[in-house]
Parts: structure tokens; C-alpha cells; sequence
């Protein structure tokens, strides 16, 4: 089966969307998303990051179906998940959190009943093909029970690809993933996107986010704090780092610098915090010049997506507002 569907405005379209578990045992209602407003364009490889309990696994899970909203809308490829939720439910493939695969199936027979699940017809299935994608043609007939964590992970991106969605979603796809395999599985992604199925990832990782994302979402205690192009948000702290060494050891920083903001790490080490939009490295070096002294070695450390996560994910107040519950 085929994508045939037309290309819609956004591959998801999130307006407003709020969930609120009921209490456990009669505690308090837990506020998991707050007005969460949204949009996935078509193609994008799409990040969603926030620290543990922000939300993300809730917002995917409304997307998939698993989960119901309390309010706001949702919309998978231009369907709402509610009013048109066949057509939602066919345009989405989610790979989830936990590795739920049944040990007594291989992954060929897993394939197929999951082919069955949604309808796919036998000259329409593309088992091999997918499990040669992922890596595991080899193991195409042992019991899933005797394949390794990284094998079951790709398994299970393999299913959710059985019937062509044009939008991926993968719930924290590399954990417990080992560096080799995190590869693979990030070449099989970028693969996908390539050919143009949309990819929609929460992660931990910074450093995934960073290598594979296009644009990034950050989530905080339910409430979205940050949507934009990777680039955007790397650019957003407007701040680097420039360590240099210098010939000789210094007691107190020379008045030539006085105009930037440095600190002597060791006697002859400075290290310069500054705006790469407003102030050049080579100032900074022939400042260094001017005040008598040689530069040894430099070093520079560029904006991690890792600094704007701790900026922004520090000051947001996590204190839930009661909603109503659904
Ligand atoms: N079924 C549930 N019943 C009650 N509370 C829930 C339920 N599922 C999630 N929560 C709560 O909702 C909040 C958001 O959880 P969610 O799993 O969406 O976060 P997350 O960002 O995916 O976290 P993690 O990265 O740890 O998976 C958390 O406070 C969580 O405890």
C-alpha cells in the first residue's frame, strides 16, 4: 500500500491540545499538556525534546490514538484524529517507548500480522525489503525472544513502516541503544526522510536532536517553550566560547581587555564568552596582540542545543494548573 494521499497544509497540525490524567488512588489531577500548539511541516525531520514527565510520550500517544485529549485539536496528515480517525490512525506509524514485541513471533511472522492489522494486501507487502532497511534480513525467522535490544528497537521501527505511512513517529528510539546501532538507526531515518516520509522523534538525546532534526519542539511541564528550525535555536544564545593560550603566565588580565568578558582559567589560559553576532574572534586575538602577549593555541566551543535547553527548561515554573479532566 502505497501513500496516496494528497499532501496536506501540515503533516501534523496540533491547536491548543491539553491532557489531564485523572489522580491515581484520588491524588490530584495530573496536568501532562498545557494549550500545546504545534505544526510538523511535510518532510521534516522533527524533534521533540523536553526533560522526563514533560509531556512527550502524551502528546505522541494523542496523535496515535493511544491516549484521548481533554481539549484542542489534532490533526495527522490533514486528518483529525477524532472525526476521521481510519484515515488518521493510516497516515501515522509509531515505534513506542517500550520494546512490546511478542518473543514467539520472528519478526517475518511479526511483520505480517501487523501487515494484516492494517488491512495491507499480500502483493502489497514489502516484509523483506523493510527488514533488509533495518538490518535484520538475517534474523528475518528466529523468535524475537533471542534478538538483542538494538535488533528489537529496529523491529519495531520495521512494523511501524508495514503500511507506508507518510508520518513516522518514534518515541525515544535510540534508549538503551549501543553507539554502533544508534548509527545504523539513524542512517535508516535520515534514509526515510530522504525518500520523504515525515519523522517526528522525542529524545533525551540533545546530541540526536542536534545530528538528525531540522526543527525542534521543546516541551516543559506541559507547556511548549520553544518551536523553531534547529539552526534558530542554536543561534538563539548567540554566545561561543574562545580559549586561548597565551606564551606567558599572566597574574591579572591586562587592561587591553577589559572591554570583553574574560577570565584567567590558569595563568596562561583566557577564556572569552562572547556574542559571534556582534564580535569577532579576530578581535579578541588582536586584542590579545596589543596587550604584549603571543597566542599559543586556541580553542573554541560553539552553542550546544544542550545550553538552550538548560536556559530554557530552568525557568519555567513547574507548578500544574487544574484543568478539566477527561
Ligand atoms: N496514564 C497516566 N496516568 C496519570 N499520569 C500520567 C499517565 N501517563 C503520564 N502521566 C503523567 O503525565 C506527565 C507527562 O508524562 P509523559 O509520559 O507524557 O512525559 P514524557 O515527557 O514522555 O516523559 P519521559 O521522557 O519520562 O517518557 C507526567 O507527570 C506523568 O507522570
Amino acid at each position: 500500500m502505497s501513500v496516496v494521499m494528497s499532501e496536506p497544509a501540515y503533516a501534523v497540525d496540533v491547536v491548543d491540545l491539553a491532557k489531564t490524567y485523572r489522580g491515581k488512588r484520588n491524588g490530584a489531577p495530573v496536568v501532562a499538556l498545557s494549550q500545546v500548539s504545534l505544526q510538523v511541516p511535510v518532510g521534516a525531520f522533527f524533534g521533540l525534546l523536553g526533560p522526563n514527565g514533560a509531556g512527550k510520550s502524551t502528546l505522541i500517544n494523542i496523535l496515535a490514538g493511544l491516549v484521548l485529549r481533554s481539549s484542542g485539536e489534532a490533526r495527522v496528515w490533514g486528518f483529525d484524529i477524532d472525526r476521521q480517525m481510519r484515515a488518521a490512525r493510516r497516515a501515522i506509524g509509531v515505534v513506542p517507548q517500550e520494546l512490546n514485541l511478542d518473543p514467539f513471533f520472528t519478526p517475518r511472522e511479526a511483520m505480517e500480522v501487523q501487515a494484516g492489522l492494517y488491512g495491507v494486501p499480500k502483493s502489497e507487502r514489502r516484509t523483506d525489503a523493510i527488514l533488509a532497511a533495518v538490518g535484520l534480513s538475517r534474523e528475518a525467522d528466529s523468535y524475537a525472544r533471542s534478538l538483542s535490544g538494538g535488533m528489537r528497537r529496529r523491529l519495531l521501527v520495521a512494523k511501524a513502516m508495514v503500511h507506508a505511512p507518510p508520518v513516522l513517529v518514534l518515541d525515544e528510539p535510540t534508549a538503551g541503544v549501543d553507539v554502533e546501532l544508534r548509527r545504523q538507526l539513524w542512517s535508516y531515518l535520515r534514509e526515510l526522510n530522504a525518500n520523504g516520509t515525515t519523522v517526528l522523534l522525542t529524545t533525551h538525546y540533545l546530541e540526536e536532536a542536534q545530528a538528525l532534526c531540522d526543527r525542534i519542539a521543546i516541551i516543559n511541564h506541559g507547556h511548549l517553550i520553544a518551536c523553531d528550525s534547529t539552526e534558530a535555536l542554536l543561534r538563539r544564545l548567540d554566545a561561543k566560547t574562545l580559549t586561548v593560550t597565551v606564551d606567558r603566565p599572566l597574574t591579572r588580565l591586562p587592561e587591553a581587555l577589559s572591554g570583553f568578558a574574560v577570565e584567567l582559567a590558569t595563568p596562561q589560559k583566557l577564556v572569552f564568552q562572547y556574542p559571534p553576532s556582534r564580535v569577532h574572534a579576530g578581535e579578541i586575538l588582536a586584542a590579545i596582540t596589543a596587550a604584549g602577549c603571543h597566542v599559543v593555541d586556541v580553542t573554541t566551543r560553539e552553542t550546544e542545543l544542550e545550553d538552550i535547553f538548560l536556559k530554557l527548561t530552568s525557568d519555567v515554573s513547574p507548578t500544574p494548573q487544574p484543568q478539566a479532566v477527561a
